[in-house]
């Protein structure tokens, strides 16, 4: 493998750009580079002119209209190209970006199996991704990688000027170069260790924003008023911020100040070129109007870049995206078992890291069957149901899961989009009928049309005209979703606590709609409710990491094993609490 150095890996990144854009930024900015020491060249000529006019009456005006529409031009596009240099850049910038998130989207959710995603390692990875310079600036690898290459292209610009400078004495451009590129360095240096204080802070920021936001955040407001803790919060909040802020403001004023410094540096090296172009006495007047000139043109380039600074507060991004790459190689994911029937799994082992959860699981599931399972916390059941819809892969065993597969978990996710496109997202492609009627299957739909805005009523409190649901009304919109991917041919329905927020009555009506609903899905239903689980089909007990016992509800209740104790202890507390 070869290692490229941070500089190379950072251009690397530019060819995500595409060519054509690449072009256009080093095409516009090489006019930029070059044009200062054009304007320098064409004044030089022009004074030149206009001297010799004065000394002889014949001279060419002609040719001095010519200059001036010369320089008229220049600056005009100088000046427009300049106003589109940034915006271009920006560009290029953002589209580098999309194609490191794009790339890095599809690398992680080709990942087969989701624990690898879950892994501490990869979460890490994205994290320092998702905050690309762990700093407060936004700015990411795509500008990065094109302030570098900005950057790189300045040298073009000092050697014209340098070339224009040498023609009239040959140290001059040499020298002065030579001045340019030690205070590009010495600027570079004092921004890279200004970022280094900015990224220092982060931590505190972090903290003080984490503080800040307990204050204001819909679920953890509630405690904090309960509790009492808003002042003792906000004195966190504030001590965090202020500390961070303090630290980028004492650092922005250093920055000043050595920002001064660079400026008189430059200040005397322009003023050595002057006095020795006034004291040569031997170039003309227009040579040496066009070596100021230079000297003004050098000045302009090198204090525009900022390319290496920009280097060091991407690289923490531009590692991790290399981490990443190795950590998530591209893979084709292998092909969908065709046209299975049966979901079957033989022999299933599934470990978290080096933690066992699954050893040897063996159950089939008959299309349309409705299959619940049971087992004490922690038994395995929520990764059965992941292992059941693809998400993670078997350490060993045989798995043949059906490709169409649903899952309904306890922690379902609660969309900020409308109530419409809360139950679409399980089947995109649905009609607007599917989608409503899978809602009406499951009890939702009444609930959805007395809300403010109907079925367009976003489902957050945070939106005008949006509205929240109690935790039971949020199941029902999760359930029809499971409705819906069930009318749209998914072959198995993944219901991991459906029903938990549900009262008695509702749940006992989820359960029956969702078995009219079922179709040919084979339905697991994990649950602890024994109301509900005694109405599946086949219940089957998750213990120690294998199915215990399997059968009906009858066929349980008479093997007297642990189903039978746990469904007496239900049945006892629910008697005893009637
Ligand atoms: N992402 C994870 N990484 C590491 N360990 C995990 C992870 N998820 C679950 N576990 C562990 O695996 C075991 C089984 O968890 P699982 O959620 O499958 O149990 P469960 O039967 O669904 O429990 P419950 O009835 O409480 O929902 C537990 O010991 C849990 O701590």
């Amino acid at each position: 493998m070869v290692i490229l150095s941070p500089r190379r890996r950072l251009l690397a990144f530019l060819l995500l750009a595409g060519r054509p854009w690449l072009a256009a930024v080093a095409l516009l900015e090489l006019f930029l580079l070059v044009e200062p020491t054009a304007v320098a060249l064409a004044i030089g000529e022009l004074v030149g002119r206009l001297t010799q006019g004065a000394v002889r009456r014949d001279a060419a005006w002609s040719d001095i209209g010519t200059l001036l529409a010369l320089l008229g031009a220049l600056l005009v596009t100088g000046n427009v190209l300049r106003s589109m240099s940034q915006p271009l850049a920006e560009r290029v910038g953002w589209r580098i970006d999309a194609a490191v998130r794009e790339e890095l989207t599809s690398r992680v959710l080709a990942l087969p199996s989701l624990d690898r995603v879950e892994a501490a390692a990869v979460q890490d990875e994205l994290a320092v991704m998702r905050s690309p310079l762990l700093t407060w600036t936004d700015e990411g690898i795509g500008a990065a990688a094109v302030g570098r290459f900005r950057a790189g292209l300045t040298m073009a610009g000092l050697v014209t000027a340098m070339l224009v400078l040498s023609s009239v004495v040959w140290w001059w451009g040499p020298a002065t170069v030579a001045a340019a590129l030690l205070l590009g360095r010495y600027r570079s240096g004092m921004w890279r260790e200004f970022f280094k204080v900015v990224s220092g802070t982060m931590p505190a920021a972090m903290r003080g924003r984490a503080w800040a936001a307990m204050l204001s955040d819909n679920r953890d407001a509630k405690e904090v008023r309960v509790f009492g803790l808003t002042g003792w919060l906000e004195e966190h909040a504030e001590e965090n911020i202020a500390d961070a802020a303090r630290r980028v403001v004492d650092a922005r004023t250093a920055l000043l100040r050595r920002e001064m410094s660079v400026f008189l540096g430059w200040a005397a090296t322009a003023s050595v070129v002057y006095v020795a172009v006034a004291t040569s006495g031997e170039a003309s007047v227009g040579r040496i109007a066009a070596a100021v000139g230079a000297v003004s043109a050098m000045f302009v380039i090198s204090m525009s870049s900022q390319g290496e600074d920009m280097d060091e507060v991407a690289m923490p991004a531009v590692d991790a995206v290399t981490r990443i790459r190795a950590l998530a190689p591209e893979v084709t994911p292998p092909p969908a078992p065709d046209g299975a029937r049966e979901i079957v799994l033989r022999d299933v082992v599934f470990e978290y890291g080096q933690v066992r959860v699954l050893n040897g699981v063996t159950l089939t599931l008959r299309p349309g069957e409705v299959i619940a399972v049971v087992g004490v916390n922690g038994a395995g059941k929520t990764t059965l149901a992941k292992l059941l819809t693809g998400q993670y892969r078997p350490k060993s065993g045989t798995l043949v899961i059906e490709p169409a597969a649903y899952a309904v978990y306890q922690d379902f996710n609660r969309y900020e989009l409308s109530a419409y496109e809360n139950i679409r997202i399980a089947a995109p492609e649905a009609t607007r009928e599917q989608v409503e009627a899978a809602a009406v299957a499951v009890g939702a739909a009444a609930l959805i049309e007395r809300l403010p805005r109907g079925w367009a009523t976003v489902l957050s409190p945070k939106y005008a005209g949006g509205a929240d649901l109690s935790g039971g009304q949020w199941q029902k919109i999760a359930l029809a979703r499971a409705a819906l991917a069930a009318a749209r041919g998914a072959r198995l329905l993944v219901l991991d606590e459906p029903t938990a927020n549900l009262d008695i009555e509702a749940e006992l009506e989820t359960f029956d709609r969702i078995r009219q609903v079922r179709g040919r899905a084979a339905v697991v239903l994990i649950s602890h409710r024994f109301s509900t689980v005694r109405k599946a089909d086949r219940i089957v007990v998750l213990s120690g990491g294998r199915i215990t016992e399997d059968g009906t509800h009858d066929d349980l209740l008479a093997a007297d094993g642990e189903y039978a104790r746990m469904f007496r202890l239900q049945a006892r507390q629910f008697k005893e609490s009637a």
